[in-house]
């Protein structure tokens, strides 16, 4: 696979044929290259591989936990060697700037590496019994054929730290990628599968949400749905899965905000919001979508942020120095451009941007003036628009925070300690940073949100990622 041409794309079921290849993929940053061809499946489909799935799970959980992380950690030096290829069909696809592409490249293959390590690792607890001659411990058994709906902006990282702990446990796996994204997973999938997997342990549908999804998340034989993307359809799924008594884990949006106190460094605080904000396009569930200002920095902040939007001018990600792509389709442009309207409409102040003058290239957006009960304020937009808030201390900008339906990731800019612990105490969010921006995870950290953020039972990411794939049974040993 290169980073020019075309992927046709079949569905990776085994021992399938190719389904229909009736959607096409163009760069959202040129129309004239065509990515990707991918099949439009339907629910037939998804049953095939899901009973694939179901065929070979029992071999591939008998198989040793540090084999089954041999093969990760395989995968993870095939997709190495194709770096950069990787990096720049997912900026073709999807549209980020080839830095942040290559970053997350390199983060699926860290993700391979320390779950595939973690196969030597994985295992109960033991525990002292009350009975004599008797030893407890517990095992982690594999939930069985796990499903997983991932959305497109990271189209590579998030079916990777998916996958991953879903595999390394014993599961076998049916995975539906967001349809405007199939060529990372590709890539992921084709190391996986050449680093030695069984067929019919990873099978890959690809094809609408409303169809491929559906019948993936209604099929009974699927134990465990992990889901990323919008709170409506995630809300959706839960229903869906939990009607029939399996297992579901949703991470979704966010309204995440960042505080700044008067005692912050402006330029600094104005550089972390514009990275949270306009960096990946705005488009992450982390994304810094509020920032709450006190009086004494405000009028400078809203200045030093509007500058710091200069620098994020969009342009296509695989050109040198772009320092951020365009939005990632043309439904997301006008969604962008609808919220910021709105906004207007509202009577905030559009201080830069909200016009997107040739193709998909929104200028990185800055509101002021914005009231707690704004949409802007409330609602994820998903696009590089920043709404910034006032406030008159630390307390009501803690409550504006908290203020949402979303419970993410939160920051605060200050160099005043106590405030900054108060902040950690009392923010409503599953990640809370201080000095840092709201985007950005470590992958070996449990990561999840509260509220309607997530369904907030299972974290991914990190040692306990493992723990939404398998069930633990106790073990009574007598002798
Ligand atoms: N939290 C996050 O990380 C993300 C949040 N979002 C939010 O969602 C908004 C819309 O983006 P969008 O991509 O449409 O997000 P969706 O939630 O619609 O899509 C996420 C994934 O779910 C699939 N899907 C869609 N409908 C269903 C369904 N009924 N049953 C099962 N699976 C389904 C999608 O398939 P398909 O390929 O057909 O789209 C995709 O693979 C964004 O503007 C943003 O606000 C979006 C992406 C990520
Ligand atoms: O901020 C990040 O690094 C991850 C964000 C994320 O998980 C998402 O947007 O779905």
């Amino acid at each position: 696979m290169t980073e020019s041409g075309t992927v046709r794309i079949a569905n990776h079921l085994a021992g399938s044929a190719a389904g229909e290849p009736t959607v096409e993929r163009r760069n959202p940053a040129d129309p004239t290259d065509l990515v990707a061809v991918t099949p439009a499946s339907d629910a037939a489909a998804v049953t095939e591989a899901v009973t694939a799935a179901e065929g070979a799970q029992p071999g591939w959980a008998a198989l040793p936990a540090p084999a089954r992380g041999t093969v990760l950690m395989d995968a993870a030096e095939i997709l190495r060697g194709r770096h950069e290829a990787a990096a720049r069909d997912l900026t073709r696809e999807e549209g980020k700037t080839l830095a942040e592409a290559r970053g997350e490249v390199r983060r699926a293959i860290d993700v391979l590496r320390y779950f595939g390590s973690a196969g030597w690792r994985l295992g109960g607890r033991t525990f002292p019994s009350a009975t004599p001659d008797t030893t407890v411990h517990t095992r982690l058994e594999p939930m069985g054929v796990a499903g997983l709906i991932t959305p497109w902006n990271f189209p590579i990282a998030i079916p990777a730290w998916k996958m991953a702990p879903a595999l390394v446990s014993g599961n076998s796996v049916v995975i539906k990628p967001a349809e405007l994204t199939p060529v990372s997973v590709r890539h992921l999938t084709t190391a996986l599968t050449e680093a030695g997997l069984p067929p019919g342990v990873l099978n890959v549908v690809h094809g609408k949400g409303s169809v491929v999804g559906e019948a993936l998340v209604a099929d009974p034989r699927v134990a465990a749905v992990s889901f990323t993307g919008s709170t409506g359809v995630g809300n959706r799924i839960r229903e869906t899965v939990e009607r029939r008594h399996g297992r579901v884990q949703l991470e979704m949006g966010g309204k995440n905000a960042v505080v700044v106190l008067d005692d912050a460094d402006v330029e600094q605080a104005a550089a972390l919001a514009a990275a949270g904000g306009f960096g990946l396009t705005g488009q992450a569930c982390t994304a810094s979508s509020r920032i709450i200002c006190t009086p004494g920095v405000h009028d400078a902040f809203v200045e030093a942020l509007a500058a710091q939007a200069d620098r994020y001018r969009p342009a296509d990600g695989l050109v040198a120095g772009t320092a951020m792509g365009p939005v990632v389709s043309a439904s997301q442009l006008e969604t962008d451009v609808a919220a910021v309207e709105r906004a207007r409409a509202e009577g905030a102040t559009v201080v830069t941007g909200g016009v997107a003058p040739d193709g998909l290239f929104l200028a990185p957006t800055v509101l002021a003036g914005v009231g707690p009960g704004h949409s802007s304020a409330r609602d994820e937009i998903f696009g590089p628009v920043v709404a910034v808030l006032p406030a008159e201390g630390l307390d009501e900008a803690i409550s504006l925070v908290n203020d949402s339906v979303y419970g993410l990731a939160a920051s605060i800019c200050t160099r005043d300690l106590t405030a900054a612990q108060h902040f950690v105490a009392r923010a409503q969010a599953g990640v809370v940073k201080v000095n840092r921006p709201t985007t950005g995870l470590d992958l070996n950290v449990p990561f999840g949100g509260v509220k309607d953020s997530s369904t907030n039972t299972f974290r991914e990411q990190g040692p306990t990622a493992v723990e939404f794939f398998t069930w633990s049974k106790s073990v009574y040993l007598g002798w």
